[in-house]
């Protein structure tokens, strides 16, 4: 997972990038400011993205028609002192993850109010989870975007798009998978010192995304350890050749996707993190699709050039999962065009 919250900086400079006392003169100290005065009730959908997409290593990912959903209620608080928080989990997770507010997403909230002075309400969170975690589905960025959106919904003042891009971005530590599933479609972001930048690209009409998911876990933190500190001149540039060409053919040209999708920086570096998954990858590659790996993996995602291409690529991955003892989960899934949405409940 990318969360940097509560590792190496501080959690609050983690979230802004400046100290607190720097936006809020006078505090720490200062006390929060009780939140709400009338009850809120939503539900956010928040998408599964797809980093990388061969050599866009942590710049490049794309939302998928696959979301998580949470359902919120928020209400001022009845303890004047402490906010009553109640998580529930289904789905993916839902064995695992915490129920109070250690929970990621309940936890980041907090912190996000808390940096804006103001504090916690009673919350109810129930979460009704899709994305599979750790299969380079972007799980972890989804709930740092669901937070995000969360807090902006029970902030006073909402949060800026801006501050929206830099929050998230900065607790996962790269945009990749954030951008997309903060805002959708196919998104390029960069870093210019500890500011995230980001421009969304408009896919080819004939774009279509195949993947394959197996029913073994990677974590993303684990897969980043393996890479290596230094790459060699030759492979940066033959990268940043294929990065551009990338762009080129993911909104104009599809055809060139197979060349465009050519990665030198992390996949065969990974590869015995993942050796089912490149396995694949090489499989449907020397077949003529552009197959790549999903995130930091173990999904293996494929870029095609319209429907046939597609139907041909979800074939060739049932194929390979019947003549392996892997277990593949193939689905032509659309890019999702939205990212995280809310929907408000009448109360
Ligand atoms: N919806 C969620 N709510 C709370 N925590 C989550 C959620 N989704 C993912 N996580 C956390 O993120 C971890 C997976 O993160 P990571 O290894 O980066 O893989 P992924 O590629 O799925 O993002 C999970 O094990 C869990 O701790
Ligand atoms: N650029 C990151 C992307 C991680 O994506 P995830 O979905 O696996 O969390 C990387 O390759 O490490």
């Amino acid at each position: 997972m990318g969360i940097t919250l509560g590792q190496g900086i501080g959690a609050e400079e983690a979230l802004t990038g400046e100290s607190r006392s720097a936006q809020h003169p006078g505090s720490p100290a200062a006390p929060l400011t009780a939140p709400l005065t009338a009850p809120r009730s939503f539900r956010l959908r928040v998408p599964a993205t797809s980093a990388n997409l061969g050599p866009g290593y942590d710049c490049m990912g794309l939302a998928l028609d696959l979301h998580d959903i949470i359902d919120v209620v928020a209400t001022p608080r009845r303890d004047g002192d402490r906010p009553q928080v109640t998580v529930s989990v289904e789905g993916e997770g839902a064995a695992t993850l915490p129920r109070d507010a250690t929970h990621l997403v309940v936890s980041l909230i907090e912190r996000i109010m808390a940096r804006h002075g103001v504090g916690m309400p009673d919350l109810e969170v129930r979460a009704h989870n899709h994305i599979p975690h750790s299969r380079g589905l972007g799980s972890s960025a989804a709930a740092v975007a669901s937070a995000v959106i969360i807090a902006d919904e029970l902030l006073p003042d909402g949060l800026t798009d801006e501050e929206k891009l830099q929050i998230g971005s900065r607790v996962e530590g790269h945009p990749d998978n954030y951008v997309p599933a903060l805002r959708g479609g196919v998104a390029l972001s960069w870093q210019e010192g500890d500011r995230f930048h980001t421009v969304p690209l408009i896919p080819h009409e004939e774009l279509r995304t195949v993947l394959a998911v197996p029913d073994v876990e990677q974590s993303t933190a684990e897969a980043r350890g393996v890479l290596p500190e230094v790459v060699l001149h030759a492979d940066a540039a033959a990268n940043s050749a294929r990065t551009g060409l990338l762009v080129h053919a993911l909104t104009s040209a599809p055809e060139l996707l197979l060349a465009a999708t050519c990665d030198r920086l992390h996949q065969e570096q990974r590869r015995a993190a993942f050796a089912p998954s490149m396995a694949l990858v090489d499989s449907l590659r020397e077949a003529g699709h552009a197959a790549v790996i999903s995130g930091a993996g173990p999904s293996v995602l494929v870029l095609a050039a319209g429907d046939s291409a597609a139907r041909a690529a979800w074939s060739h991955i049932a194929d390979h999962a019947a003549r392996t003892d892997d277990m593949w989960t193939p689905a032509i899934l659309p890019i999702s065009r939205a990212g995280a949405t809310v929907e408000e409940y009448p109360r």
